[in-house]
């Protein structure tokens, strides 16, 4: 059952497992955990029920979301690479966390990014080949909302039709369809068509698959939790901020971490409740090692400035952030109708949402973009600065180049005239890492969130040559009488120079932040292989934080895919730690 705050039913009960965050990673942990229904779940999330309000339901109000009550309302500091500008930090704060908020393009991430994740970790297990049951277990391919014959849009044998997040390629087919797909078969050596970039391998021009079916975003809360709602052995409980993990004795000499505190306000009451397995962590990638660092688990010399007593000197908590920059490169065109339209007019958005509340169908129902292309850059970029390729290998892209109908940046309004096709440009392997730190000890206070975005050469010459991508793309005869020009500060940077100036000036995060809690071999790494947190018993971190490296695809499906694995260990582990404790004479509860 859902809780709008802790009940004596709550504070009176005995919990095996509490999960913190009811996002991609949460959701999974809440919905497997409660699968045996002799494990009792408690999942604390920070924002509020109303996952099913229509702002987040509907697909093409997706840009609404950001700065309204269903986000954390961040703010970076101020960005090297971006020549010091700030930028909104949209993290999704209701059920279903930021899969509420997100754009919902359902990527996988590829065979190099898993690999280099076993790799790192030093567990086969996260390799490519042994997550395939995992990756099975999320999507559900689904007919898309017009029901037209979606051959040659993907690759069935690839796809599940029982897994828990529903998908679908677009529900809609726009005029720029047909020229994107003849591009691509126009200069087949760059932009080659890739049936389905969630074979492993992203590489080449696809359809998109999306988190929508019948025209409605699907969020962790739709799937995986509405799938456990009605479990009488899982309660939810929203409106309620952890403050702290707490321990609550030790475990081989090393602090027993299950006990978490949490409150509805800054001056409302602090409440304790322990779990007698264990605290899975899944706040996401901004506030995982946050409370990780209120609760003394981080730098030493960091938290102690704070006056926070350190219980793990743990210095890779919060400094390995990784994310996606994003850049809007737009062309005016020819035509009597883009997307654009949508968005300026009022009476066309109210009568399509009309449309769309009926079932699904119409603008509305549509994901941000019907296509993509996923690309490497020349080697010589990276020889030229004596640098190595960030990517994980030669199935993942250095970057992404996303088709817009319509004009979309994240640092120039809407123009009030002209109709526009956009290029969005994605560094999706970047080298640059960032960090995550204390602005104060108080939980109610953001933490600093400095994502480093363009912060190495190599980053924005990706970008660069991304940019001359998109160029050599839209210079394909199947536009030649569609785009009329480029547009904004975008047709003035011609240089090399004047690419840098640009993109520095323009660039932004495509909201994909990993990595902030590793897993890792040695002190680069937060996490063991089995995402228990080092130094600790008791404890997991399964989110995007966990990644070691930014998967080369947008990070929903990863982290879904991630907790599906993190699930089975934690299953696979459960009763041990008890018996452990029993062992030595503790008492359950
Ligand atoms: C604007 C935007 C667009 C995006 N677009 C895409 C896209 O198109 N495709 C894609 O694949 N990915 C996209 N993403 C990224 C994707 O949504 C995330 O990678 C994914 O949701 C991460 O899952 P998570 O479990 O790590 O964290 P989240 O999904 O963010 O979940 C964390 C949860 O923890 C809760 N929480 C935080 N702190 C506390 C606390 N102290 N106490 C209790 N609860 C707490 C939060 O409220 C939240 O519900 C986008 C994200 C954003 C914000």
């Amino acid at each position: 059952a859902i809780f709008e705050s802790p009940t004596p039913e709550i504070l009176n009960s005995k919990y095996d497992i509490i999960i913190i965050g009811a996002g991609a990673g949460g959701a999974v942990m809440a919905n497997r955990l409660t699968e045996d229904n002799s494990t009792k779940v408690l999942l604390i999330e920070a924002g509020g029920s109303d996952f099913m309000n229509t702002n987040i339901l509907a697909p093409g109000l997706a840009t609404s979301l950001s700065r309204s009550k269903f986000d954390w309302n961040f703010t970076t500091t101020p960005q090297v690479g971006l020549n010091n500008r700030s930028v909104q930090y949209p993290r999704g704060f209701v059920l279903g966390g930021s899969t509420a908020i997100n754009l919902m393009i359902y990527s996988r991430g590829t065979i190099d990014d898993f690999n280099r994740v076993a790799n790192v970790s030093g567990d086969e297990g996260w390799s490519w080949n042994e997550m395939l049951p995992f990756i099975f277990k999320v999507d559900n391919m689904t007919t898309p909302t017009d029901g037209h014959n979606t051959t040659g849009q993907f690759n069935p044998a690839l796809h599940n039709t029982d897994g828990v997040v529903d998908i679908s390629v677009p529900g809609v087919s726009l005029d720029i369809d047909a020229r994107g797909l003849n591009a691509s078969q126009e200069l087949p050596d760059e932009f080659p068509f890739n049936l389905d970039y969630n074979s492993g391998n992203t590489t080449g021009f696809s359809w998109t698959q999306a988190t929508i079916h019948d025209g409605r975003r699907t969020t962790s809360a739709t799937s995986y939790l509405a799938e456990a709602f009605n479990r009488t052995n899982l309660d939810i409980l929203v409106n309620t901020r952890v403050t702290k993990i707490a321990p609550v004795g030790e475990v081989n000499g090393v602090p027993d971490l299950r006990s978490v505190q949490f409150a509805q306000s800054a001056n409302g009451t602090l409440y304790t409740l322990e779990a007698a397995e264990e605290v899975i962590l899944s706040a996401g990638a901004v506030q995982s090692p946050h409370i990780l660092m209120l609760s003394g688990i981080g730098n030493k010399d960091h938290i102690s400035s704070f006056g926070i007593k350190t219980l793990v000197d743990l210095p890779a908590v919060g400094t390995n952030m990784q994310d996606h920059v994003f850049l809007g490169n737009s062309w005016l065109v020819n035509s009597n109708f883009t997307l654009d339209d949508l968005h300026r007019n009022a009476t066309l958005s109210a009568e399509q949402l009309q449309i769309w509340e009926v079932n699904g169908t119409g603008l509305i129902g549509l994901p941000p973009t019907n296509q993509f292309a996923w690309l490497r850059v020349d080697p010589s970029v990276f020889q030229s600065l004596n640098a190595t390729d960030p990517s994980a290998g030669t199935t993942s892209a250095n970057f992404e180049m996303i088709i817009s109908d319509n004009f979309a940046s994240k640092r120039v309004a809407l123009p009030a005239e002209g109709r526009f096709l956009t290029f969005v440009t994605n560094v999706v392997s970047p080298s640059s890492r960032g960090n995550i730190s204390l602005a104060s000890a108080n939980p109610f206070d953001a933490p600093l969130i400095n994502p480093n975005l363009l912060g190495t050469d190599v980053d924005v010459a990706i970008m660069r040559s991304a940019i001359k991508a998109a160029r050599a793309f839209a210079a394909a005869p199947a536009w030649s009488d569609y785009i009329i020009s480029e547009f904004g500060a975008f047709a003035n940077a011609t240089t090399d120079e004047e690419l840098d100036a640009y993109i520095r000036d323009n660039a932004d995060t495509v909201d994909h932040p990993v990595g902030t809690v590793p897993m890792g071999k040695g002190c680069e790494g937060a996490l063991n292989a089995d995402l228990t947190v080092k130094g600790t018993a008791g404890l997991r971190v399964i989110d995007a934080s966990a990644f070691p490296f930014v998967p080369s695809g947008h990070t929903q499906g990863p982290t879904y895919i991630l907790a599906e694995r993190a699930a089975e260990l934690v299953k696979a582990s459960l009763g041990q730690q008890e018996r452990s404790r029993h062992h030595r004479g503790g008492n359950k509860y």
